[in-house]
């Protein structure tokens, strides 16, 4: 079994003349929390689409659990996918359904679960993601950014999914509450057995949760390894990023 299980090479996307990946290569080991980070608009949320198959790219090579993303189609894609969860960025939650039922919407395509079971998996996955009973029956309008973000991850865990993909996480939320979810992150991938490819701004996060950091620039990974490795880097970037005032923060409170 290999030890990554996203291997993407040789990637590049482009929308008509904007080319945003170039000869584009990550891994993300079994197992492993790896924080992708960037300036604004270097194409980590692109990245994270075209891995799930949602963005086509215009060259290169994508493959999740052994399988080529590309090639798959019908069942097999499916099939797939199903071992994956996506929490974007604004939870993309169905403003007319539930938290609940929002949950229950992947369980929809799994044969034989009645809507009893279907219903006690949906609460059970409402709860892990650290929401109060009372979340089930509210509507998204009805939470506050937190909240919205947990019904999100909830609805990620649906299908015990072996990775999961987490479009900046901790934007919006207050300190306490990011620093809550950074623990649930941990805690989750250490209790499920998750790989975690977690797109984020939030120096905080990269220092509390990440085993790993993939940093993109110039189109590409410039460079991955551990925050230590960070430190070193020499790219304009990538210095600033990590020793910059937010960065001497971050290092402060873990301190
Ligand atoms: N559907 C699309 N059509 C055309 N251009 C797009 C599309 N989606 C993204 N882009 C462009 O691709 C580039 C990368 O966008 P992306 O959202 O991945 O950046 P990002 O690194 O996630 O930024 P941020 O940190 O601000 O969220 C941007 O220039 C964006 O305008």
């Amino acid at each position: 079994m290999s030890a990554n299980v996203i291997e993407v090479r040789g990637l590049r996307t482009q929308f008509g003349d904007h080319v945003v990946h170039e000869a584009l290569d990550l891994d993300l080991r079994r197992g492993e929390i790896l924080g992708v980070v960037g300036g604004s608009g270097t194409g980590k949320s692109v990245l994270l689409r075209t891995i799930v198959g949602l963005i086509r790219p215009a060259a290169g090579t994508v493959s999740v659990l052994g399988q080529d993303v590309r090639q798959l189609s019908g069942p097999a894609r499916e099939a797939l996918e199903r071992r994956w969860g996506v929490m974007f960025q604004d939870g993309a939650l169905f403003s007319a359904l539930t938290v609940q039922e929002n949950v229950e919407v992947p369980l929809r395509a799994v044969p034989g679960l009645d809507d009893a079971q279907r219903q006690a998996l949906a609460q059970l996955k409402v709860s892990m993601a650290g929401l109060p009973w009372s979340a089930n029956a509210k509507y998204p309008a009805d939470l506050s950014g937190g909240m919205k973000k947990r019904a999100g991850l909830a609805r990620a865990l649906a299908l015990d999914p072996e990775i999961v993909f987490l479009d900046e996480p901790t934007a919006g939320l207050d300190p306490i509450g990011a620093d809550a979810f950074d623990r649930l992150i941990v805690a989750l991938r250490d209790a499920l057995n998750l790989s975690v490819f977690l797109v984020t701004h939030d120096l905080d996060t990269l220092h509390a949760c990440c085993d790993r950091i993939a940093v993109l620039a110039e189109k590409k990974v410039l460079t991955t390894g551990t925050m230590a490795e960070m430190l070193d880097v020499q790219h304009p970037w990538v210095h600033e990023y990590f020793h910059g005032p937010r960065a001497r923060a971050a290092v402060a409170d873990k301190e």
